[in-house]
């Protein structure tokens, strides 16, 4: 034991050095970043955008040196051999890189090749790696260290244990999975475990798919990869941004402290229903609509409805000018559409070169019928009375419509003839099943139809182009007078890496806060360098096609759990929802351990799971949690009674005053209003009053107790789970699916509470 208390002594010296560094560097971005402030908004334009740009990083340099305090050193990791650079052969593994004066190096990044092999090294393939240790913190202070000696052949007996257990720091890991929940991921960067390790460190290139049971890690392997490949590939990914979509904003909230807590803050997170600029889709959907409108043939079905927006006249349109007769002729229209459709240009945009097209055919006619040849200011000003007049707008715009894209789909869904026109395809059940009235809210659903209009539509916008064009000069002006400060050093003393893009689009964007998460957050038409994409089983073929446009080089993250599809319009198997998109373009991940669910409920949903025919994937426990099944079997009528003690009880063992702990009862939609009322009944008996009165205040999102049903808890987790009626679970909208989600929800405990038969498997 003295042996232990030692290194731990000595590794205290150690995180106290590193600490100390850390806050040396926090003083200096502050004082950088204070220096430029204290200059104040004088000088030329170009000064001062300059010194916006340079305070920007340093606030961003400070914000992520704030970041890190928390494990910033979790590991290191005892060499075989002194590295080739004469180094010392302990390698300190964190947060973040730490380096001193003199560039010699503390702190290794974990996502630095050095650190690999503190994720992967095995007594079977150590990797040079003699001992990996742990180090177990609290605050800034050290509280143990747990080894695993790897090259066997240098094994002293120093009190460490053998690395041939599969788990990786099987210590600090299981502390890690039985710490009470908070409501809020946080990262796992300490214990990562090799298989994980693997997809997290994949290439960049290409489509990869992490298919794998509840709580295997997919979301948090998500995470760390999105940060992990902008650390590895910052320069490419900076620039062009990475997309993190998830199934809701409340997943969206579970998730977005891990990675600020690993450094990275330009990553854009929205849900499919928020991704389009302008649109807020939040209406949740009937799920067999939902199912149709998802459906590839809505790709020709938008087309269509745009193609009818160009179309010849049933007869000729006459006007007259100055008391000549002009003809909008059918044939000139159908010429002219057939022109403006062979530029393969947006519809939009297409049509001012219809407009041209109709307007010089008319000014012919005007010369003919005046007899006379027309100089080319005679020409201009024929073509401005054509282009004034109101019969010829009229007419042109029957025969080319502009419309946007919100128009287009409402009409679609909205007109019968309209969709009956461009959708023959589907059956008549199928459009009453889709029509609704004019301006319905947005659902998520109609996001793909919206963006695929918007593709075909373009946006009829001069100036937007105009802008752009100005905005492309400008950049490159900043360009070539960054390039200049960068070689004057002004940046070195920031000790930020900045290359000279990144500065040019700081001064460019003519102010400090407009980063490449917002300007892409703001354009519709924006392409990513990457796309994380989580819960992706639930996504509709047209939705992958929405996203695909997003990053035309197919580099993607894709996680999900097939067993787990929710939505009719979901997938049942990768291949065939990938395939439109994807074609076979992409390669598969399994995760195969489940770090949440404790064994005994991991193998009852496993088995209910196989008994129903879900595409369940293998599945092992990393733990074992004593009774982490109850089986409350009630009479007739008695399970609100038993649902609302249950509840209690957990929320007396699990849920503390200090904000940890979340308890969670998943029932059928149909049963929440009445289990809410019972919980809220029994609670203040067997809490208190004060108790009660204190998570009664709690926000919605930050409820330690909650009742929700399946669809609510997707991706989300709890120390104790009540699931009441599993039958009647399996009964709504999401079928077994979602029986399935709400089983593996629980970190600790889950409560069976049931009148009924439970289903097939559940027991054993
Ligand atoms: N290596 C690890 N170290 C510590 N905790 C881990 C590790 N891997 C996963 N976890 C924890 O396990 C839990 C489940 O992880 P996560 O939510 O990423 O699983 P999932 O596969 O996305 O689950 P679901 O399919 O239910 O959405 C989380 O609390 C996560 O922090």
């Amino acid at each position: 034991m003295a042996g232990r208390q030692d290194e731990i002594v000595h590794e205290q010296a150690v995180v106290d050095e590193l600490y100390a560094r850390l806050d040396v560097l926090r003083a200096r971005a502050r004082g950088r970043l204070r220096d430029v402030r204290r200059e104040g908004p004088s000088g030329s334009p170009q000064n001062r955008s300059e010194r916006d740009a340079f305070a920007t990083l340093y606030e961003d340099r400070a914000a992520q040196l704030d970041a890190v305090e928390d494990r910033l050193a979790f590991g290191r990791l005892d060499l075989a051999a002194p590295e080739p650079d004469g180094e010392t052969a302990v390698r300190y593994v964190g947060r973040i890189g730490l380096t001193d004066d003199e560039q010699r190096s503390l702190l290794t990044d974990w996502r630095a090749p050095a650190a690999e092999a503190f994720y992967r090294a095995t007594s079977l393939q150590p990797a040079g790696v003699r001992r990996r240790r742990h180090l177990v913190t609290s605050g800034r202070r050290v509280t143990g260290v747990e080894d695993e000696l790897l090259d066997l052949e240098h094994a002293t007996d120093d009190g460490g244990q053998l690395g041939a257990a599969s788990l990786s720091g099987e210590g600090a890991l299981l502390a890690a999975l039985a710490t009470r929940r908070t409501g809020r991921m946080s990262d796992i960067v300490a214990t990562i475990q090799s298989e994980q390790d693997r997809i997290i460190r994949s290439d960049l290139g290409g489509a990869l798919v992490v298919q794998g049971g509840p709580g295997t890690g997919k979301t948090a392997v998500a995470l760390h990869r999105a940060a992990y490949l902008l650390y590895a590939h910052r320069r490419q990914l900076e620039r062009s941004g990475v997309l993190l979509v998830g199934p809701s904003r409340s997943f969206l909230r579970y998730i977005d402290q891990v990675l600020p807590s690993l450094g990275e803050t330009g990553v854009v997170s929205t849900t499919l229903g928020e991704l389009l600029p302008g649109i807020t889709a939040t209406v949740v959907e009937d799920g067999a609509v939902a199912e149709i409108k998802g459906r590839l043939l809505w790709a020709d079905v938008v087309r269509r409805a745009v193609r009818a927006r160009e179309r010849v006249p049933e007869r000729d349109v006459r006007v007259q000018l100055d008391g000549h007769h002009l003809v909008i002729r059918r044939r000139d229209v159908r010429d002219a559409i057939a022109r403006a459709r062979r530029t393969h240009r947006p519809h939009n945009e297409a049509r001012t070169g219809f407009v041209r097209d109709m307007l010089a055919r008319l000014a012919e006619q005007y010369q003919a019928a005046e007899g006379r040849e027309h100089t080319p200011e005679d020409r201009a000003m024929v073509l401005e009375d054509l282009r004034g007049m109101r019969e010829v707008r009229v007419a042109l715009n029957l025969a080319w419509f502009p419309i946007s894209p919100k128009k287009l789909v409402d009409d679609l869904l909205s007109r019968p003839h309209r969709l009956a026109e461009a959708a023959p395809e589907l059956t008549d059940a199928e459009r009453a099943a889709v029509l609704r009235a004019p301006w319905a809210p947005w659902t998520e659903s109609d996001v793909p139809l919206l963006d695929e209009a918007a593709e075909l539509l373009g946006d009829d916008d001069d100036v937007s182009r105009a802008e752009e064009r100005a905005l492309a000069a400008e950049r490159a002006e900043a360009l070539r007078h960054a390039r200049s400060v960068l070689a004057s050093g002004a940046a070195a003393g920031a000790m930020i890496p900045v290359d000279a893009e990144t500065l040019a689009e700081r001064f460019a964007s003519g102010g400090p806060r407009l980063t490449t998460a917002e300007r892409a957050a703001t354009d519709r038409a924006w392409t990513y360098g990457h796309v994380v994409v989580d819960e992706a089983q639930e996504l509709s073929p047209m939705a992958w096609r929405l996203l695909a446009r997003r990053v035309p080089t197919r580099s993607m993250t894709i996680v999900g759990d097939v067993a787990q599809t929710a939505s009719p319009a979901g997938a049942r198997s990768w291949s065939a929802a990938l395939a439109p998109v994807l074609r076979d373009g992409w390669r598969l991940e399994e995760l195969t351990v489940s770090y949440r669910t404790p064994a005994a409920v991991a193998d009852a949903a496993q088995r209910v799971a196989k008994a129903v025919g879900l595409p369940a994937s293998p599945l092992t426990a990393a733990r074992e949690v004593p009774g982490a099944i109850v089986d409350v079997e009630v009479r007739a009528g008695g399970t609100a009674d038993a649902v609302a003690h249950a509840v209690a009880e957990l929320a007396r063992e699990f849920v503390g005053a200090d904000g940890g702990g979340r308890v969670a009862v998943i029932a059928d939609a149909s049963a929440l209003p009445s289990l809410r009322a019972a919980v809220d009944d029994a609670l203040p008996d067997v809490l208190g009053a004060d108790e009660f009165a204190r998570l009664a205040a709690q926000r919605p999102e930050d409820q330690q107790v909650t009742v929700l049903a399946p669809r609510e808890v997707k991706g989300l987790e709890y120390d104790a789970v009540v699931l009441v009626e599993p039958v009647d679970v399996a009964a709504g909208p999401g079928g077994w699916s979602d029986l399935y989600v709400a089983m593996t929800r629980p970190t600790q405990r889950l409560t069976v509470v049931h009148e009924r038969a439970l289903p097939p498997g559940f027991t054993g």
